[in-house]
């Protein structure tokens, strides 16, 4: 008994010296289709957010939801196809694109959160200007392929997501994007979170997957790699499959663009988020600038 209480205790101080580090710092959180299927992690993911709220921090969420997407084009027989991560999106796959992630998903994550009080406030990435994007061709063995109405965003203007954070809310974003024509894109939810997170100046970015991090040997799954270098990563790139081309390269877009670090974690581990920001260990995998000069713990790593 009095060992559990000391565990406690130990537990609370040890995220001290992380609440001192990440008093009012903005973090932006991808929380991924494959992560949102669990009932209990759903809520387990919304309680983190809001103690990240309670604990000082400036918590940004933009969310997926590729398997919900492609649950709903099944039912009325489209059939689903990506092309380097990136679904192949015609004209009439991009209403339901539209639909299922503001119309749905983004309402189910704002829900969760808002039954810990009147915090969050959800936004499409048209509102306001947040996303302008360009038409984006996938390459593929050096050729440009058409994949649609997918969008690169060119200009992020954060102003609608400060004002929220300024108000004390937690903005919660899809990943849609406006094109200066009209078109409406769809957008990669990984990079929409990458280039938000630099256009705020945000501390960190965490990505939420269905998996432990990154694989050093994918489809081998026996080793993850806890922790690499944007130069590391930029030479792992063209060997990624499938969902990871997207998601690697966001982390490597927002290190680059100068968020201090990017992490992938495990969205499946309840709590993922509250264990990577407060304790010594951290989990998953994390992208940092550069290479410290010599072995030091996570917060050396991290400043
Ligand atoms: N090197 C790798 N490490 C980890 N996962 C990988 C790797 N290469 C491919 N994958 C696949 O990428 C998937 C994650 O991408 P994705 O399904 O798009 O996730 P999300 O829906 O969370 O954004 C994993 O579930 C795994 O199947
Ligand atoms: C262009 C593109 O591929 N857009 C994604 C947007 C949603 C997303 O990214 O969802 P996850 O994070 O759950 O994969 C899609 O249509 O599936």
């Amino acid at each position: 008994m009095t060992c559990d209480i000391h565990a406690k205790a130990a537990t609370l101080i040890e995220a001290l010296p992380w609440l001192a580090r990440f008093h009012g710092a903005t973090v932006v959180i991808k929380y991924g289709g494959n992560a949102m299927t669990d009932d209990s992690l759903k809520e387990a993911f919304a309680e983190d957010v809001v103690f990240l709220k309670y604990a000082g921090l400036k918590p940004v969420v933009v969310h997926g939801g590729g398997p919900q997407i492609s649950a709903h084009l099944d039912r009325l027989g489209i059939e689903s196809t990506f092309t380097a991560g990136l679904r192949v999106t015609t004209p009439e796959a991009m209403q339901v694109v539209r639909m299922v992630l503001v119309g749905q998903v983004n309402r189910d994550v704002v829900g969760l959160i808002n039954r810990h009080g009147p915090f969050a406030v959800g936004l499409s990435g048209e509102d306001a200007h947040l996303f302008t994007a360009v038409r984006k061709h996938a390459v593929v063995d050096g050729v440009q392929v058409d994949i649609g109405q997918v969008g690169e965003i060119v200009q992020v203007q954060p102003g609608a997501v400060r004002a929220l954070l300024d108000d004390g809310r937690i903005p919660v974003v899809s990943s849609v994007a406006r094109g200066e024509d009209g078109t409406v894109y769809n957008v990669n939810a990984d990079t929409a979170a990458a280039e938000l997170a630099v256009a705020l100046g945000a501390q960190k970015l965490i990505v939420l997957t269905d998996v432990e991090g990154l694989y050093a040997d994918w489809p081998a799954t026996d080793k993850v790699i806890d922790r690499l270098t944007a130069d590391e990563l930029e030479a792992m790139l063209p060997n990624l499959s499938s969902g990871m081309v997207p998601k690697m390269g966001a982390c490597l877009a927002a290190v680059r663009g100068g968020v201090p670090s990017a992490h992938v974690l495990d969205g499946r581990v309840k709590h993922a988020l509250l264990l990577e920001i407060f304790t010594d260990e951290g989990v998953g995998t994390m992208v940092v600038p550069t290479a410290p000069d010599h072995e030091h713990d996570r917060e050396e790593v991290e400043a």
